[in-house]
């Protein structure tokens, strides 16, 4: 297995030019983890906007720069208006990025989440548990949570990447990033970050930010938001493990790094 650890240069680089974007990220998220996503995205130096009905969402995602789809609470008219935000990302050459919450464990849920990943997500990003089961290779997680550890799910993740076109992120206590043929890797964190809802969820709108500000090297911009979360969740860590005050120091950690 030949993976390559990405570095902080590399960061710093992926960093500077996302920040020079302020990538508009239309957000067509849970019910969950809407404000902390938009923090996430502010924070980190994108632009959040949540704008999530048929009717507006296909003329949006013209005009931004990325797209996120996140399936966690689904529902009829929210999946029509992801469907016409997709649309409209791909009529403009867009980058989108399918967040799969929850696979494996509800068929209504996962044939939605299929008819996505068949639209060829610019990026996938998911735990292990989802990702496994996205690939037909597990059952699912504990709901929203992951029974699986990430490092469990990386050659399927290459495996399905090659399968889908589609870059695989799989977080957890290592995250990897792969196109099939190379895979990145990201160490570190922390696992209070695991307590906190919309860790994940938030992760994948900046995935978006990331590739929507450098749509021509999607690899690298995963793996910076990915970076760009392990070392927030390392320097959260160092002021509390404590959840809720974590939250809190995480959002100004991505604010505060370079
Ligand atoms: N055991 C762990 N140790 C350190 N960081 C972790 C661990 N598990 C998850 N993370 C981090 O938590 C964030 C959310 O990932 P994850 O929990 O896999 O997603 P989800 O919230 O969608 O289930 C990511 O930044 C990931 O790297
Ligand atoms: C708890 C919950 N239920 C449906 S979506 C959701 C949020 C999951 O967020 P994350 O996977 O980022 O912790
Ligand atoms: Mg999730």
């Amino acid at each position: 297995m030949t993976m390559e650890v990405f570095d902080r240069a590399e960061f710093a680089r992926c960093r500077r030019a996302m920040r020079g974007v302020r990538p508009l990220v239309q957000c067509l998220t849970n019910d969950v983890v809407q404000e902390i996503t938009a923090n996430v995205l502010l924070a980190a130096g994108a632009s959040p906007a949540m704008v999530v009905s048929p009717e507006e969402s296909g003329d949006f995602a013209r005009i931004a720069h990325a797209v996120l789809v996140n399936i966690g609470t689904p529902t009829p008219e929210r999946i029509e208006g992801m469907r016409r935000a997709v649309e409209g990302a791909e009529a403009v050459g867009h980058p989108w990025v399918l967040d799969p919450v929850a696979a494996g464990i509800l068929p209504w849920r996962d044939g939605v989440i299929r008819s996505f990943v068949e639209r060829r997500p610019t990026v996938i990003r998911g735990n292990a548990s989802e990702i496994l089961a996205l690939a037909g290779t597990g059952q699912g997680g504990c709901g929203v949570d992951s029974t699986d550890a990430s490092d469990a799910a990386v050659e399927t993740a290459k495996r399905f990447a090659t399968e889908t076109g589609s870059i695989i992120v799989v977080t957890g206590e290592r995250d990897f990033v792969t196109d099939g043929t190379r895979t990145l890797v990201v160490e570190g964190g922390h696992p209070t970050a695991t307590l906190v809802v919309g860790t994940g969820c938030s992760l994948s709108a900046l995935v978006a930010a990331y590739v929507g500000a450098m749509p021509e090297e999607p690899l690298h911009a995963a793996a910076a938001s990915c970076f760009a979360a392990k070392r927030a969740a390392e320097a959260a860590a160092r002021i509390s493990v404590r959840p809720g005050t974590f939250h809190t120091a995480y959002i100004d950690a991505l604010f505060e790094e370079d």
